[in-house]
């Protein structure tokens, strides 16, 4: 049969058209060449002609066929491997033949239909599906000079984020009064202040002048602002009542501080510190305006009166204009948290807009002469941020006035005195211990299933994992992956017939995960069991975030995470990357690299906080993505880096991941059990039209993410370099990359940007024959910049108007 469905109408006779001919004339060399040539020839066509005859007597292919081909070429195929390798093309995953068997089997294009389809139904035409190997044609890494992961090399590193151990170091001897100092003691579990509360608490509470406090993840810096303010609270609450003036400072006294964060989930962990911190002194009240929530509600709020506020800027400046109960003339503390987001997000505007109102209302207040005894006569402004950017900088000359410096002083944790260039470089804490993993992209989806399968273990060896993953749809796919049943393991058989009892709860959560099978991009579900990582003893669940979600589900989502004491692992975008305090996160894994170097020190920050360990694993692509290791040296304060960035190697990761003791001997298991889990991804994803389409849209959107790294980290992610064929393959698709529509994509920034970008460039984003991705004829630094300009500004937009983005960057 042709490709097309036609039956090829001629016979081939019985003596066989392959009969070797005979070869006459010419010089014994031309005979032997000729004859060599034709065997050769001879040898193809039958091979050629045998796998069509197969293919007609069973009159019916499947994906199954194929996939047995699949792995017993992985069993049989060293020397075939081998042989492939030496190949020079790296293309050869998706040339399409005959479509049939191939000799050497290595590919296999058939049709959707032929892979979805029931036994006895014919084949609908469609798609062509391309099963490639795993294991072939890979690039090979250049870094392996490294060393590799060893637990032996796990010498102990004396923590950078921890709180002091010198028994002179307490909050008492930074001026905090004892009633506040016992609260933080037996309330908050907090003995002894961090290096950055020490040098800002003094700071702060010896002069009222304006600060920029800049200290690496995970330190402290909250605390580091939070406690000078409400001591001073305190401390003017007690003058007033010792004057008489009145009894204390209450809630409607006025508003005092102002704190300004860049998301409502990281002014919410605020709030939520400031709240236990203020137990201690119940008269006085905080509160938030962070939208999300009906504005009425927050005007009562306000009305009602408060005396610490904590905000985020676009609906602060809402506020102003439009809030008559709002009173910020006796604002004497405006604190602006992470500093560098609040810029990157564009909230600018904004905060002029809030720095020239409080300017305006306090210098009125002052005129009238009715100020609060006690009371500062300047307002002081802290600008707190891990990096000292340009932007960083233009928010200071907005904000701050002849500011004080405050970093923690390295002497204080046994470092050397930072040099004078020193002081603007942002560091991961020094404890944390960072590997990178090489992986070919075909063995991406593969090798993260591997590398948690073997985080998660053991029970007790990692209790809480983020993965972050570039984009919302990915996300999607991922946590789809994770969450849902691809195999029929000995254990849930097991328990099957516990499972279906009616009414059981197990019945439930059964129905639960079948109504997100049915619908994959459902987004009501947020966390669920994850199969493929539970085992016997334990079971393990997955949680998903990103920005296209809704804000209650968003925060529902991290409270359960934050909550839950069982091992737990979280799909995320960089919506989790900045700020936010999850408890006992072990393990950080950048499944996909992040857009820039500041927004993978504010990842790995997530684990390793406050002087605990913590483990961090970045997935990088041999080759150019490899130059990326010098950007994780530079993570690294003391400079001998090389020493603590360890490597793992794919072949490690699924060897520990996927292969039992009992035939840990057996060099090539796995690449059997890699491959069979491919295998069971791609069949699962193909069972369902919505799953195919899901992974279509990670797959897509992936790619364009990809292309939006900052100019300066280009050279490392080049668009360029990216095999997109190869990549496919991570995604679970079989399918041609240049062939692939998307219905149903979601509606975002990235994608306007991305086709106003492919317009500009004329034509719309394409692939050449080798699965690679076409150059594009412009500057790619300067589309890339374009692009986060126009994702920045959509960003803003969609915040605006209560959305969120595809790409999820705030
Ligand atoms: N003095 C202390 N003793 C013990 N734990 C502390 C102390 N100060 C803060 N912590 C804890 O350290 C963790 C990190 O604090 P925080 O979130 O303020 O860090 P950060 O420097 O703002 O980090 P990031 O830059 O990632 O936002 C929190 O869980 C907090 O409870």
């Amino acid at each position: 049969m042709a490709e097309d469905g036609m039956l090829l109408n001629f016979s081939i006779p019985d003596s066989g058209i392959l009969n070797k001919p005979k070869f006459k004339g010419g010089t014994w060399k031309d005979r032997l060449t000729a004859k060599k040539a034709a065997a050769n020839w001879h040898a193809k066509a039958s091979g050629r002609l045998n796998g069509e005859a197969a293919v007609r007597s069973k009159s019916s292919t499947n994906a199954n066929d194929t996939e047995l081909g699949e792995r017993a070429r992985r069993v049989s195929g060293s020397p075939d491997l081998e042989r492939q390798t030496k190949r020079a093309r790296h293309s050869g995953d998706f040339r399409p033949t005959s479509g049939k068997p191939e000799e050497n089997g290595n590919f296999r294009p058939h049709t959707n239909a032929e892979v979805t389809k029931k036994p006895g139904e014919k084949p609908k035409g469609g798609n062509r599906q391309i099963i490639s190997s795993l294991f072939s044609y890979n690039p090979a890494s250049t870094t392996q000079s490294l060393p590799i992961e060893d637990p032996a090399n796990d010498a102990p590193v004396e923590p950078s984020n921890a709180p002091l151990n010198s028994e002179l170091d307490t909050f008492t001897s930074l001026g905090i009064s004892p009633t506040l100092a016992t609260h933080l003691l037996n309330k908050m579990d907090m003995k002894a202040p961090t290096a950055i509360q020490k040098a800002a608490v003094s700071q702060l509470l010896k002069e009222d002048s304006d600060a920029f406090i800049q200290a690496e993840t995970g330190s402290g810096k909250t605390l580091a602002y939070l406690l000078p303010i409400v001591q001073k609270l305190m401390d003017l609450s007690a003058n007033m009542k010792k004057r008489k003036v009145d009894e204390a400072v209450q809630r409607n006294s006025g508003l005092f501080a102002i704190i300004l964060a860049p998301t409502r989930e990281l002014s919410k962990q605020i709030a939520i510190v400031l709240e236990n911190l203020l137990r201690c002194a119940h008269w006085l009240v905080a509160g938030t305006v962070i939208g999300g929530e009906k504005k009425k509600s927050e005007k009562a709020r306000l009305r009602k009166g408060l005396n610490i506020l904590v905000a985020t800027p676009g609906r602060l400046a809402d506020h102003l204009e439009h809030t008559q109960a709002l009173d910020v003339s006796n604002v004497r503390w405006l604190v602006l948290d992470e500093g560098d987001r609040l810029m990157e997000l564009g909230f600018e505007e904004e905060i002029q807009k809030i720095v020239s109102n409080l300017n305006l209302r306090m210098r009125a207040r002052k005129d009238a002469r009715s100020q609060i005894p006690g009371l500062p006569e300047r307002r002081t402004t802290i600008l707190c941020s891990a990096t000292m950017k340009m932007d960083v900088e233009r928010l200071g000359q907005i904000s701050l006035k002849d500011a004080v410096h405050i970093q923690s002083d390295p002497q204080e944790r046994g470092g050397e005195k930072a040099g004078d260039n020193e002081d603007q470089v942002f560091h991961a804490p020094a404890q944390l211990k960072q590997s990178f993993a090489v992986v070919a992209p075909k063995l991406r989806l593969v090798s993260l299933i591997s590398f948690l399968k073997r985080a998660f273990a053991r029970k007790g060896s990692v209790m809480k994992a983020i993965v972050f993953i570039s984009c919302a749809d990915s996300v999607d796919f991922h946590f789809d992956i994770f969450t849902n049943q691809l195999e029929e393991s000995e254990e849930k058989s097991e328990s099957k017939s516990e499972e279906t009892q009616e009414g059981s709860p197990k019945k439930k959560a059964k129905e639960a995960k079948a109504a997100l099978q049915a619908d994959p991009t459902k987004l009501t579900v947020t966390h669920a069991t994850s199969p493929v990582l539970s085992r016997k003893t334990h079971s393990v669940t997955a949680y998903r975030l990103h920005g296209s979600l809704p804000q209650s589900l968003r925060t529902s989502t991290l409270a359960h995470f934050t909550r839950n004491k069982e091992p737990s692992v979280l799909f995320a975008t960089d919506v989790a990357s900045r700020g936010l305090d999850l408890p006992n996160v072990d393990l950080v894994v950048e499944f996909d690299p992040a857009f820039a170097r500041e927004d993978h020190l504010h990842r790995i920050g997530r684990t390793a906080r406050a002087g605990r360990d913590g483990r961090a694993c970045i997935f990088l692509m041999p080759g150019c993505e490899e130059g990326y290791v010098e950007i994780l040296k530079s993570d690294r304060k003391d400079g001998e880096s090389a020493v603590h960035i360890t490597r793992q190697d794919a072949d490690e990761i699924l060897r520990k991941g996927l292969v039992t003791s009992g035939v840990a001997n057996d060099k090539t298991a796995y690449m059997d059990k890699a491959t069979d889990l491919q295998l069971q991804v791609e069949r699962w994803t193909l069972a369902s039209p919505a799953r195919l389409e899901s992974a279509r849209r990670a797959y897509q959107s992936h790619v364009r993410a990809y292309a939006t790294h900052v100019a300066a980290e280009r050279g490392y992610f080049d668009i360029k370099q990216l095999h997109l064929g190869h990549l496919a393959k991570a995604f679970a698709l079989r399918e041609r990359p240049s062939g692939m529509k998307v219905p149903g994509l979601r509606t975002g920034a990235g994608r306007e940007s991305w086709k106003g970008a492919a317009k500009a460039r004329g034509g719309q984003k394409k692939t050449n024959g080798e699965g690679k991705a076409e150059v594009p004829e412009v500057d790619p630094s300067e589309e890339a910049a374009k692009m986060r300009k126009a994702i920045r500004a959509r960003e803003k937009f969609m915040r605006s108007a209560g959305m969120a983005d595809e790409f999820n960057l705030g």
